[in-house]
């Protein structure tokens, strides 16, 4: 299937969906009742991808998507900062529904994005001023998010049909063209190839509380083809780097939300990391990331707090691998390596793309420094800047790999009679 047929093909999935009103609250279940995606807002239908997400807001919000949905023009001309400098302060009282949240959260997550970043790293804004400042951390309250880019925006709630033919496309374009919107879209892909492995994880438990185990072999044969498509579908991926201001050399001291509060904020900017199905499929299969723990477990806090909730409860359920080891059932056994591998594999794929995207570019972009003879300061930055975002100080690769040893470690052991 080629990339363009892919989309279309997503296109026409998420077009015939039917609509069901998610409105996003926090889970209340005992982990201990019956598990049930309906209870943290995941559908069968789309995972944790938003259904049919709002496109415009009520008109009192004009002047907030009359700049949302031109920012990479604003930005090309420089226009941005003032224009939202102008903007008035709005109440964001009048937004009601979670889906009209989720657009403001993706409006003005991407107005703040270029208007701290529309002048390059070397021009960064120390203050985010109040009238985009106040109302977004109002919104972030509400619907329990951090006031930052995140993938639930940029992913989960940010595409729409582009045409008859059911084409996608994405409601709020960032400076980054094709290449950025081929990421968003790939990343979709990725969520959507997920579904099958989400719509099993109950059948899973309750297998495991009633002893069947043909049920959750089954499954788990489910789960290991639909990771499998994960990588597939990733295979489709341009490019992407989102940036931030958390461990960013750009901005050393973090942004300031006027009228918020005096002190500079620090939060990391949108990543797939912060996609909750990777973090599911750890706890499913009982893979502990004791070595990178902190960052891991910080990402889960830049997602939806039901989706959060859910890797929660995912954990607290009984031991799905001591299950497994229990039963002495070899099919039941080897299905449960199987779903490891095809994790590794899609860890492998990941490692692949993030050399090819981020550390490659970032060698040449160093040497390309030495070469101009570019301050000596700069070129002591550089790694920091694209290689050791985010991920606690140590680089991107050496992370990337630990958390990929990290999930070999829950291979069964080989039973050598
Ligand atoms: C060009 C494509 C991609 C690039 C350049 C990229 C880059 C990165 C980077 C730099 C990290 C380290 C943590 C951070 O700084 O945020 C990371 C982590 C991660 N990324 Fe990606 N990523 C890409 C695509 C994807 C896709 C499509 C997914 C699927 C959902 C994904 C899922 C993850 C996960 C789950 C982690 C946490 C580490 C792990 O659990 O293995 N990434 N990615």
């Amino acid at each position: 299937m080629t990339p363009k047929s892919k989309v279309q093909g997503l296109g026409n999935i998420l077009a015939t969906r039917h609509t069901i009103c998610i409105t996003m609250s926090l889970a209340d279940q005992d982990s201990t009742k019956t598990f049930c995606l309906d209870s943290y807002y995941v559908s069968e239908d789309l995972g944790f991808i938003l259904q049919e997400p709002l496109t415009e807001l009520p008109p009192y919000y004009l002047p907030w998507m009359d700049i949302a949905l031109h920012l990479p023009e604003l930005v090309h001309s420089r226009e941005l900062r003032s224009r939202v400098n102008r903007m008035p302060l709005l109440s964001s009282q009048y937004l009601q529904t979670h889906r009209e949240l989720r657009l403001a959260h993706l409006a003005l997550g991407a107005t703040t994005m270029s208007y701290v970043w529309q002048e390059g790293e070397d021009n960064t804004v120390k203050v985010l001023p109040r009238n985009l400042a106040v109302p977004y951390w109002e919104v972030s309250q509400r619907l329990g998010l951090p006031p930052i880019f995140i993938h639930a925006d940029a992913v989960l709630a940010n595409w729409k049909k582009r045409d008859p033919e059911r084409n996608l496309d994405l409601v709020v374009r960032l400076p980054g063209g094709d290449s950025l919107r081929g990421f968003f879209m790939v990343t979709l892909l990725v969520e959507l190839a997920a579904i099958p492995a989400l719509k099993s994880i109950p059948t899973v438990f309750r297998g495991v509380s009633c002893g069947h185990t043909e049920a959750v072999a089954q499954a788990l044969q489910d789960i290991s083809k639909s990771i499998h498509d994960m990588t597939e579908a990733c295979k489709l991926m341009h490019v992407m780097y989102c940036r931030v201001w958390k461990d960013n050399p750009s901005m050393p001291n973090g942004l300031i939300y006027e009228g918020v509060q005096p002190e500079p904020l620090e939060f990391s900017g949108g990543s797939a990391a912060q996609s909750s199905l990777l973090h599911c499929l750890d706890e499913l299969l009982g893979i502990k990331h004791e070595a990178k723990a902190v960052f891991l477990s910080r990402m889960r806090d830049y997602m939806p707090p039901a989706h959060k909730q859910m890797i929660q409860d995912i954990s607290r359920q009984p031991s799905l691998r001591n299950f497994v080891q229990e039963q002495c059932d070899e099919e039941l056994n080897q299905v449960f390596q199987l779903c490891v591998t095809k994790l590794i594999e899609f860890r492998n794929y990941h490692i692949n793309i993030v050399s090819r995207y981020i550390t490659v570019p970032a060698a040449r972009a160093r040497q390309l420094r030495y070469e101009k003879n570019t301050k000596e300061e700069l070129i002591r930055k550089a790694p920091t800047a694209l290689e050791e975002r985010g991920t606690g100080g140590s680089s991107i690769m050496s992370f990337l790999k630990t958390v990929r040893d990290e999930t070999k470690q829950v291979f069964l052991p080989v039973n050598k009679n």
